[in-house]
């Protein structure tokens, strides 16, 4: 009985093999051939298990005019990510049963790739009703919530006998409100990232590391943007994990005097030399683009009034396939960071690794395509990047989602993106 699909010649780090497909799934990993109805040849590229996104902001419901899960999608099947698990910060936040249900409709109406979803928390109530829907995660801003509020959560997860993680924003509220006082709203980027200063995320991780400590409670720690936040971060590396994105890993302060509010994200870039480097990823669980759209219109604000955030989906792997080129990373790191890492995390059981039994979801690369970075050829409705004639040389040449084909040479083409549950084997149905 022939397998619907052949993949030959996908060379790994582990050496070159086919891989026959059937039903979305690896069913054989072999050096033979596999008769099939379908073929693919991959001689020359590289292959990834299908990478996987774990901090994106689709928003959808509600600000659908930013991005919405079609576009968001089309950006992430076009950046190489079979799989995205998008935040909860949508109009209305996704932080009951029902806005979490609807959300996997959406999803699985216009999504092309598959999906997880973190869950927003603001009512305990709906703590139980949102984990039989099975979240990556409950997402916490810590610069919107005050910490008793927090503390319920723990407890309420403990109390349920729940071990799906608490994903945190940390940058602490009360630091942020003391230094924009004294900043007083100068019209100057600058003076935006000096009132959110690195205090306010080391005091938030403080805060963040004793209640995961305390509780024995998996936390998961966004957006890493200093080096003094990874150190303070060791001592608790058995119950926290963390997250850098490219703009943190690559890009500095210096970045806002060119592109001003297009760089402007939170946490702010920091000052070169007190920020994240290439170096410090052998202590970072994942990289995670923290795509946040918005409209130029919305950009062209004051300092104070745009809102902060970088779309990186169509960035991030040309920008890592880039340093690979170089020499100052192995390409295990991102088979690492974006695909095993975040599916150990979120408890995506079915995906991360190429193995038998797995989705066949596969990002394949030419590392050497080279090109220049241009937003206005982003899939995603946002059109700006701080990355914006960046020189890259590797690229995504096709993204695989459970058998299909859903970007080839760069072209995006139609998928049905499925929700994934995550934390449990059973299968959404
Ligand atoms: N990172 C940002 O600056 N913005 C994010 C929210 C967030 O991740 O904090 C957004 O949703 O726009
Ligand atoms: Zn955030
Ligand atoms: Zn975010």
């Amino acid at each position: 009985m022939p397998v619907d699909l052949f993949i030959e010649n996908c060379r790994t780090e582990r050496g070159t093999f086919n891989i026959g497909v059937d039903d979305g799934k690896i069913v054989k990993i072999t050096r033979g051939r596999i008769d099939a109805s379908e073929r693919i040849d991959l001689r020359g590229y590289h292959v990834l298990p299908g990478l996987i996104d774990a901090h994106v902001h689709f928003r959808d419901p509600g600000l659908e005019y930013k991005e919405d899960f079609r576009t968001g999608s089309m950006a992430a099947a076009h950046g190489g990510f079979s799989t995205v698990i998008d935040m909860p910060n949508t109009l209305p936040p996704t932080d009951t049963a029902s806005e979490f249900k609807r959300k996997i409709q959406i999803g699985e109406r216009k999504s092309i790739v598959d999906f997880g979803l973190h869950a927003g928390y603001s009512d305990p109530s709906e703590v139980e009703g949102i984990l039989r829907l099975d979240p990556a995660s409950f997402k916490v801003f810590m610069d919107s919530l005050t910490l008793d509020k927090v503390d319920v959560l723990f407890r309420r997860l403990r109390d349920l006998g729940s071990m799906v993680p608490i994903t945190l924003h940390c940058e602490n509220r009360e630091i942020i409100m003391h230094y924009c006082e004294n900043i007083g709203g100068v019209e100057d980027p600058y003076a935006y990232s000096m009132a959110r200063p690195p205090l306010a995320e080391e005091v938030s991780i403080a805060e963040a590391t004793a209640l995961a400590y305390h509780y024995r409670h998996p936390v998961h720690i966004c957006h890493l943007s200093t080096g003094r936040a990874l150190r303070l971060i060791e001592p608790f590396r058995e119950y926290v994990t963390c997250e850098v994105t490219p703009h943190h890993l690559l890009l500095d302060s210096g970045y806002l005097r060119r592109f001003g509010n297009l760089a402007k994200t939170n946490p702010p870039l920091r000052s070169a030399g007190s920020g994240l480097s290439v170096g410090d990823l052998p202590d970072i669980d994942i990289i995670g683009t923290d795509h946040a759209p918005h409209t130029l219109p919305e950009k062209k604000r004051g300092v104070w009034e745009a809102p902060p955030g970088i779309p990186n989906l169509e960035v991030v792997l040309r920008v890592l396939l880039t340093l690979v080129s170089e020499g100052r990373m192995n390409i295990s790191t991102i088979r690492r960071m974006l695909a095993e890492g975040p599916a150990r995390i979120f408890g995506l059981g079915s995906k991360g690794f190429i193995r038998e039994g797995m989705d066949a979801d596969f990002t394949v690369v030419d590392l050497r395509r080279e090109g220049e970075i241009r937003a206005d050829e982003f899939y995603s409705r946002a059109h700006y990047t701080p990355f914006e004639g960046f020189r890259y040389r590797g690229d995504a040449v096709m993204t695989i989602v459970r058998g299909a084909v859903v970007m080839d040479d760069g072209e995006v083409l139609e998928g049905r993106g499925r929700y994934i549950a995550c934390h449990n084997q059973k299968e959404h149905d």
